[in-house]
């Protein structure tokens, strides 16, 4: 008797496409029974299907109406994932907040996020009450974190002039050197997947007082290279050095945040405290990466698309 096939219909921006849905994923993942169907977004859900999955990376009040009618239609299928899962994404301290709440065994490691206050307005940026639990350099990021490239401009504050330009709503994040490497852990479901990427440099005490007021920048852990083959981009970016940090304590976080976000497609970025090499400090969550950098995506998404069909069936 033929096997069961599987339709994930996905819905996502042209960019996400473009990037994600490659012809190496599609191929593989029919291969393995699973069909990626592309939902057109000008036509509503309802017309179109049947999907055992939805796959989606969009927003909007509509979008959200048309995944909850879905759902009411077919309450076996998996919409990956829920739109009020994502939502606690879109805010840099409900984002956070979650890490706070974790708690995992560790014998050596510790792991937190950096101390951070929440701006509202002018008035507060200026009152020294405000910021008595922060010290300099911080990083000055959008409160909201909700895709647009708004939400990625980031300022790294050095001192009180660095104040003067500031828009709230910001969160202020105490900037922790980390030795210019940061740890972007994909999680696909069960799969946990750690790679590093280039960060922004320590800044010594000695050199803060002479700094100007700030420094503006966007995105620095996202510099594209022609070949993905991690040890090119190591060496070209010279992260070769940096030790990777434990693969079990990757693991359990990302299984603690997978629990408590409700979240399966997510990834998180880590960065090393230099003052004490075993803390490990969550400064971002990020929903649907960009999975298409991580080294084997195709087999990693594959398999957790086989993961869902067939651990349903055994359910
Ligand atoms: N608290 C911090 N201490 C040290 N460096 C930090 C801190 N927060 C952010 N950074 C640096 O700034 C970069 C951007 O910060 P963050 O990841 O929060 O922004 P983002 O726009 O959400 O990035 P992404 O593209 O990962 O979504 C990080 O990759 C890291 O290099
Ligand atoms: O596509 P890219 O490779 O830039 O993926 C980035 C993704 O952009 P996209 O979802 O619009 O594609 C970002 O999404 P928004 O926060 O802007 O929603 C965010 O998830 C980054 O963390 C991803 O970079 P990565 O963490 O994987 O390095
Ligand atoms: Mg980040
Ligand atoms: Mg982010």
């Amino acid at each position: 008797m033929a096997e069961r096939r599987y339709s994930v219909g996905y819905a996502l921006l042209p960019k996400k496409q473009h990037s994600f849905i490659q012809d190496s994923l599609v191929t593989l993942a029919c291969s393995r029974g699973v069909d990626l169907i592309k939902i057109d977004q000008e036509r509503p859900l309802s017309d179109q299907g049947p999907f055992d999955c939805i796959l989606h990376k969009l927003y909007g009040e509509d979008w959200r109406r048309q995944l909850e009618d879905f759902r009411a239609r077919n309450p076996d299928a998996l919409i990956l994932d829920s739109p009020n899962a994502i939502e606690r994404l879109h805010n840099r301290i409900s984002m956070l907040q979650v890490v706070s709440e974790l708690k995992i065994e560790s014998r050596t490691e510790s792991f937190g996020i950096p101390n951070q206050i929440v701006i509202y307005d002018k008035e507060t940026l200026f009152d020294e009450k405000a910021w008595t639990r922060l010290k300099f350099p911080v990083i000055a990021k959008p409160l909201v974190a909700d895709g647009s490239a708004k939400s990625h401009k980031m300022v790294l504050i050095f001192n009180h002039d660095g104040l003067n330009k500031l828009k709230p709503p910001i969160v202020l994040q105490e900037f922790v050197n980390h030795g210019g490497v940061i740890f972007k852990v994909y999680v696909v479901g069960e799969h946990v997947k750690c790679v590093k990427r280039k960060s922004l440099p320590d800044v010594s005490e000695e050199k803060l007082g002479s700094l100007e007021g700030s420094l503006s920048f966007s995105q620095v852990s996202n510099l594209a290279t022609n070949e993905r083959s991690d040890e090119s981009y190591y060496k070209l970016m010279n992260l070769e050095d940096a030790e990777m940090p434990p693969q079990s304590f990757l693991k359990d976080i990302a299984a603690g945040l997978r629990q408590a976000m409700k979240l399966n497609l997510f990834n998180f970025d880590v960065i090393r405290d230099s003052r004490v090499g075993t803390r490990y400090l969550i400064i971002d969550i990020n929903y649907f990466p960009g999975y298409a950098k991580m080294p084997c995506y195709e087999s990693v998404l594959t398999d957790f698309f086989c993961d869902i069909f067939h651990g349903r069936e055994k359910e």
